[in-house]
């Protein structure tokens, strides 16, 4: 089987994928397993040993003096046994249940273990690593217990099987013969059927994938503007539709070929079921073989054949679930997707500067350059700003610096050491961060801002100070809860399901876009004080006057620490130390907005302009070179209207 086929390599996968299940299984939940394995053995044996007594009772019955007592004792023991069955059953499932849900536990644990160890984004922007991640997600949950369930139904099938089939050969081997030939055939279709259903799953899932998309584009809120505005809901549900019929065309087309192979193998059975049931009558009617020897022929052929239909069955979803699991363990085997240092060196703090030295980094092979040997010095207690046009690579250089991918060539230096040296997560634990595209958390207001140092997250104070320093501690405390205000439509703080004022004040508010993102804002400044402050496009949201009260105070914040700002308002820009315009991959220009603006055809100078004129109606920029709008001398009345 071709590794791009169906996503798994090999029947080397089925063995692993066993054996990792029987070692997931034990290890969640012993007691479970060792419960069930006994539970395997008695449902495996007790129905031989009731074939057996009920052919000895009729045996007795049928003989010229039968012996009361011994019947009696003949009757109990059947019934002993039937009790035994049924209660090994409710046992099992009671097992079962325990060992499924420890199980899924510890799975789901360790896969998603796995994904946090990735430390770097490429893997998540895999599409085939994402279509794996799916299955290995369903297969984390079902996979193994089937898997458990499968072994432990064989070896209760395979005790059955044994016992039927010793019972068979004593009274007539060829029929013995004929009920095991038959089971070859059964097994290969099963076992070619359940490959098929694999690698069904796999081709299927990118479209499965799409369809959740879809399906997620319908019910979500933020999508729900656009959706009933450009009239999308239609369309979104068609793509749906379309992408779900292409699902069900795949699998009615295998489960065609099931039909055929289950009505073939149906077909034998019966066949085999009666020639049995014929000779028996024979046999019986010229007295070769006794009334019970027919009971219990017709029950060990009957047993035997459905043993092995179960026995071949299970084998094939065990087959099926471990080529899935296969995913699972693909996953959580997987590397980092950033080299480990192998001999790490201690992250010390930023003394000198960071340098991104002839820095060249594409998103994929196939992919162009988006820095081309990109050459920047960052000093130590610095501001640097970047400017640059959309798509310039100014976010791309923020997550060089944060270490998100590895550049291709060159190297991130930080006081002269390469960071691919350092651990990952020192590296990060020193920077503080706004992204461009930050994170809306469906959690409390103070939630949304102590992630930003998870060690502090239940620090008020602290959280406080920093909700101060963004400019959003007054909204935060108008809130219902204010601090505590579950900041989510989907969901509410607590189960006070039935207080109906408790939930009215816990259900979730709504902000709006600028306050989100001061929010987020206040989240990067609970880092405030780590080497490097980085902030993408941070006050994109806000509106005139917050934006220049925040960065005045982000201003000061940074003053005599390292920090990189990227944005478009280069009213935000222009009192950074230092300020770079990037442009094809490299520092196009680079001095202080003096220097900058003296040069009349630069590009920063080209930019200034041409914002400067959105100001007023001279576009040429006042002497000190603020755009009018912007000087602090000169607030400009905007007027609605
Ligand atoms: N994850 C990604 N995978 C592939 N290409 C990407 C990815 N992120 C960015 N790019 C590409 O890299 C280039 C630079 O993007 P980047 O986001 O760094 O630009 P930017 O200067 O920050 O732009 P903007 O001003 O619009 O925010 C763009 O051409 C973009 O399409």
């Amino acid at each position: 089987m071709s590794g791009d086929d169906d996503g798994t390599e090999s029947g080397v996968s089925v063995v692993r994928g066993m054996k990792a299940a029987y070692a997931l299984a034990w290890q969640a939940c012993p007691s479970m397993l060792f419960v069930q394995l006994v539970m395997a053995a008695v449902g495996g044996v007790a129905p031989v040993a009731t074939a057996w007594l009920t052919k000895v009772a009729l045996d007795e019955l049928t003989a010229s003096h039968p012996r009361t007592g011994a019947l009696m004792w003949m009757a109990a023991g059947i019934g002993v046994l039937g009790i035994a069955m049924a209660s090994s059953s409710a046992v099992t499932t009671y097992a079962q249940g325990r060992a499924r849900r420890a199980i899924g536990l510890l799975s789901q644990d360790r896969l998603f273990d796995a994904v946090n160890r990735m430390s770097g984004l490429a893997r998540l922007e895999e599409p085939r690593f994402h279509d794996r991640l799916r299955l290995a997600q369903q297969s984390a949950e079902h996979a193994p217990d089937q898997l458990v369930q499968m072994g432990l139904s064989s070896l209760q099938g395979t005790l059955g099987i044994v016992g039927f089939l010793g019972t068979l050969v004593a009274i007539n081997p060829i029929m013995a013969g004929a009920a095991l030939a038959a089971a070859a055939p059964a097994m290969i279709a099963h076992l070619t059927l359940s490959r098929r259903r694999a690698g069904l799953m796999w081709r299927t899932s990118p479209g499965m994938r799409r369809k959740i998309f879809y399906q997620m584009l319908l019910t979500d809120l933020q999508a729900a503007k656009e959706v009933r505005l450009f009239g999308l809901g239609s369309f979104l549900h068609g793509r749906m539709l379309t992408e779900l019929r292409a699902a069900n065309n795949a699998e009615d087309r295998l489960e065609r070929g099931v039909v055929r192979v289950q009505v073939f193998l149906a077909v034998l059975g019966a066949l085999l079921a009666a020639g049995g049931l014929l000779w028996a009558m024979h046999a019986a009617a010229a007295r070769t073989i006794s009334i019970g020897d027919v009971s219990v022929f017709i029950g060990a052929l009957a047993g035997l054949q459905s043993g092995l239909s179960a026995l071949v069955q299970g084998i094939a979803m065990g087959h099926q679930s471990a080529l899935v699991f296969h995913h699972y363990l693909t996953v959580v085997g997987s590397q980092d997707d950033l080299a480990r240092p192998s001999q790490p060196r201690e992250l010390t703090p930023l003394s000198h500067s960071i340098e991104l030295r002839d820095v060249w980094f594409r998103y994929g092979e196939d992919a162009p350059w988006v820095l081309r040997g990109l050459n920047l010095t960052i000093p130590y207690g610095t501001s640097l700003a970047v400017v640059g046009l959309n798509g310039a690579g100014k976010s791309t250089l923020v997550k060089l610096l944060c270490r998100f991918y590895d550049p291709q060539r060159g190297a991130v230096l930080w006081d002269g050491v390469d960071i691919r040296d350092i651990p990952v997560a020192q590296l990060r634990q020193r920077i503080g961060a706004v992204f461009q595209d930050y994170m809306d958390y469906d959690l409390t207001a103070a939630e949304n801002i102590g992630l930003g140092d998870l060690a502090a997250i239940d620090d008020t104070d602290r959280v406080r100070a920093a909700a101060e320093r963004a400019g959003v501690h007054e909204i935060v405390e108008r809130l219902p809860a204010g601090y505590q205000t579950m900041l989510s439509r989907v969901f509410h703080a607590g189960d006070e399901e039935d207080d109906k004022e408790e939930l009215a004040r816990t259900t979730g508010v709504h902000l709006s876009g600028g306050q989100w993102q001061r929010l987020a804002l206040a989240r990067g400044l609970m880092r405030q004080g780590r080497d490097l402050m980085i902030l993408d496009e941070p006050s994109s949201g806000l509106d005139a006057e917050a934006e220049a009260a925040v960065h005045d105070r982000l201003r000061e914040l940074r003053a005599g620490s390292t920090s990189v700002l990227v944005s478009h308002r280069l009213s935000a820009v222009r009192r950074a130390d230092r300020i770079v315009v990037v442009q094809d991959g490299r520092i196009l220009e680079s001095g202080d907005h003096a220097s900058l603006i003296a040069f009349p055809d630069g590009v920063y100078a080209r930019l200034f302009r041409s914002q400067a004129e959105g100001y007023q109606e001279d576009p040429a920029p006042s002497a000190d070179g603020a755009p009018p709008g912007e000087s602090e001398t000169a607030p400009t009345t905007v007027t609605a209207g």
